[in-house]
C-alpha cells in the first residue's frame, strides 16, 4: 500500500448502477470515503428504494416490500444511527410475538422455542398440535441421529428439505421448517442451500452433533445467544422503510441521482477507465470505478462485453418473483383473534398463498386502533405462474384464501397490490461456491465491485454490508494506484 492520500488525486468519478438500498448505501459510502469524488447513481425506474417502498393513505402505513430488518447482523441498525435515525427506530410490539402455521385448514402456533430449524424446548413441542406423536418423538430424538457424512468439510452443503428431514424428521420439516424458510426465501426448499441460508445450523451439527444445542457464552443469556432469529431483534422505522431510503438519498448531491436511466452495457478502455452505455444509446463516463447493485442477471448483461466468464457465472443465480396484496379491514370484520405476527402456509397444504403478515399487530402506528392491516404473499418459486395474473385476480385470490382462515366478513377498506418480478435471488445448493467464483473473477476487474442481495445474504443488513464493502473496495483501490 502506498498510503497515498486521496486528497492529492485528480477528481475521480464513480458510477453506482441500481438505486435500491445496496446501491444507495454504496453511493453514500463513496461520497464519505472519497469526498472529492463525483458519484453518479443510475436507476432504471422513476423512484429510489428498490423493494423498499412505503405507502401511506389516510391513517394507514403499508409496506409494499420488506417491513423491517434484523439487528443480529449490525449493519442496518448502525447505518440508521449514523444517519441520525436512532430516535425513529421502533421495535416490534411485545405482544403476540409468534407465527401461526396452517395445518389441515386450521391455524396453530409454532411451538415456543422453535426457531427456523432449531428446537430449544421440549414441552411446547410435546403440546403442539402441528405434529403427530411420531413426529414429536422423532423431533425429540434428533440428538441421537448421526451427523451427516461430509459435514466436517468446509464446503459441505445440502438442500434444506433433505438436511432438515434427516435431522428433525418429516413432520417437523413439512410443518415447521419448510413453511417459514420457503416463505422467507421465496424458495423451493428442495433446492435451497443450507450452507448459504442457515450456516449456523451446519455449525451446530458439526460442532455439537445436534440442533438442540444451546450455546451459553459467558455473560449472555442463553435465550439471546442461541436465537437464530427472534422477533425481539426486528426493527423498523416509525414512518416506514422509505424513511431510510429518503435519508440516504438526501445525503447525496441532487445532481448525482439519475432516475429513469436504464444501464445497458459497461466497457473499459486501455487505461482501465469505465464507460456506461444507457438504453437510450447515450454514453456516460469515463469512470474510475463502478459498483453494480442490481439483480445478478442484469449485472450479467452489463458485463457481457467486459468479461464473458463473469457474465456466465452471474447467470447461474436463479430468481423468483412474488406478489404482495395488502388488505385493510375494520377490526370488527375479522373474527379470529389476531394473536400472532402472521401465518405461514406449508407447501403440503396446497394453498394459493405463501404467507400472511399481520402488520398492525407487529408494529405500532400501522393502522388506527379500530382497523387492521394484513399483507398476503403469493407466488415465489413454488407458484411462479401466479405473479403473471392481473392485479385484480391476485386481490381476489388473497381475499378468498385469507377470509376463511381469519374468519373475515365483508370487503376490505383498502387493497394495495404490488408485484416484485425476479427480485428474489435463489440461494440453491452450491451457492456459496458459486459466489466465491464470482467474487474471485470480479476481483480481477480493477475498479469494479458487486453489491446487492444476490451474493452473501438477502436481508436488508446484508444488502447494506454489500454496499459498504463495494464502496470500500473502490476507495481502497484508488489509494493504492
Ligand atoms: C413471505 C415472506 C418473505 C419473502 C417476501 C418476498 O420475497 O416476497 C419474507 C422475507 C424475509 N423474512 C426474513 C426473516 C424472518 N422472517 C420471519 C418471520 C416471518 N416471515 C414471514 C413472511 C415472509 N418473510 C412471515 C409470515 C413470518 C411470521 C410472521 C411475521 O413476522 O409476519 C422471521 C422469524 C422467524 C422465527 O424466529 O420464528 C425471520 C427471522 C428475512 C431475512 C432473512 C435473513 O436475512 O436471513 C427475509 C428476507
Amino acid at each position: 500500500m502506498s498510503g497515498r492520500s486521496t486528497d492529492s488525486l485528480p477528481q475521480s468519478r464513480f458510477a453506482v448502477i441500481g438505486g435500491g438500498i445496496s446501491g444507495l448505501t454504496a453511493a453514500y459510502r463513496l461520497t464519505q470515503e472519497v469526498p472529492q469524488a463525483r458519484v453518479q447513481l443510475f436507476e432504471a425506474s422513476d423512484r429510489l428504494g428498490g423493494v423498499l417502498s412505503t405507502f401511506q393513505q389516510q391513517d394507514l402505513l403499508i409496506e409494499r416490500g420488506a417491513d423491517s430488518f434484523l439487528t443480529k447482523q449490525p449493519w442496518a441498525v448502525e447505518l440508521c444511527r449514523e444517519l441520525g435515525l436512532a430516535e425513529e427506530l421502533i421495535p416490534t410490539n411485545s405482544e403476540h410475538r409468534r407465527a401461526l402455521v396452517l395445518c389441515d385448514g386450521e391455524l396453530h402456533p409454532v411451538p415456543e422455542g422453535f426457531h427456523m430449524m432449531r428446537p430449544q424446548r421440549a414441552l411446547p413441542i410435546l403440546r403442539s398440535r402441528l405434529l403427530s406423536w411420531q413426529g414429536k418423538l422423532r423431533l425429540l430424538a434428533e440428538r441421537w441421529i448421526a451427523r451427516p457424512s461430509g459435514i466436517d468439510r468446509e464446503d459441505f452443503d445440502d438442500n434444506l428439505a433433505h438436511f432438515a428431514t434427516e435431522r428433525l424428521g418429516h413432520g417437523a420439516y413439512a410443518r415447521l421448517v419448510e413453511p417459514l424458510l420457503a416463505g422467507i426465501f421465496t424458495a423451493d426448499a428442495t433446492k435451497l442451500s443450507v450452507a448459504a441460508t442457515m450456516p449456523e445450523a451446519i455449525a451446530l451439527v458439526r460442532e455439537h452433533g445436534t440442533l438442540w444445542h444451546r450455546e451459553v457464552s459467558p455473560g449472555s443469556e442463553p435465550d439471546r445467544s442461541t436465537s437464530g432469529a427472534r422477533y425481539g431483534s426486528f426493527l423498523t422505522l416509525r414512518d416506514g422503510m422509505s424513511r431510510l431510503v429518503n435519508e440516504l438519498a438526501g445525503r447525496l448531491p441532487t445532481s448525482s441521482i439519475q432516475l429513469n436511466k436504464l444501464a445497458r452495457q459497461l466497457s473499459r478502455d486501455e487505461d482501465g477507465n469505465w464507460s456506461l452505455q444507457l438504453a437510450d444509446g447515450s454514453m456516460c463516463g469515463p469512470f474510475t470505478g463502478v459498483v453494480t447493485a442490481l439483480p445478478a442477471p442484469q449485472t450479467a448483461k452489463l458485463v457481457e462485453q467486459v468479461d464473458s466468464q463473469l457474465c456466465d457465472l452471474l447467470r447461474r443465480i436463479p430468481y423468483a418473483s412474488s406478489a404482495v396484496v395488502s388488505l385493510a379491514y375494520n377490526r370488527e370484520q375479522v373474527s379470529r383473534p389476531l394473536d400472532a405476527f402472521g401465518l405461514v402456509v406449508p407447501a403440503v397444504e396446497k394453498s394459493r398463498i405463501v404467507a400472511a403478515s399481520f402488520s398492525s399487530v407487529k408494529f405500532p402506528g400501522r393502522a388506527p386502533g379500530d382497523q387492521v392491516v394484513v399483507r398476503v404473499f403469493l407466488g415465489g418459486a413454488l407458484h411462479p405462474e401466479l405473479v403473471d395474473l392481473p392485479e385484480s385476480e391476485l386481490q381476489s385470490i388473497a381475499i378468498e384464501e385469507l377470509s376463511p382462515l381469519l374468519r373475515i366478513s365483508g370487503a376490505p377498506l383498502l387493497v394495495e397490490v404490488v408485484k416484485w418480478r425476479e427480485k428474489m435471488p435463489q440461494y440453491h445448493v452450491g451457492h456459496v461456491q458459486l459466489v466465491d467464483e464470482i467474487e474471485a473473477r470480479a476481483a480481477q476487474l480493477t475498479g469494479f465491485a458487486l453489491a446487492g442481495n444476490a451474493y452473501r445474504g438477502v436481508g436488508i443488513p446484508y444488502c447494506i454490508r454489500s454496499g459498504n464493502e463495494a464502496a470500500h473496495r473502490l476507495a481502497t483501490m484508488l489509494k493504492e494506484v
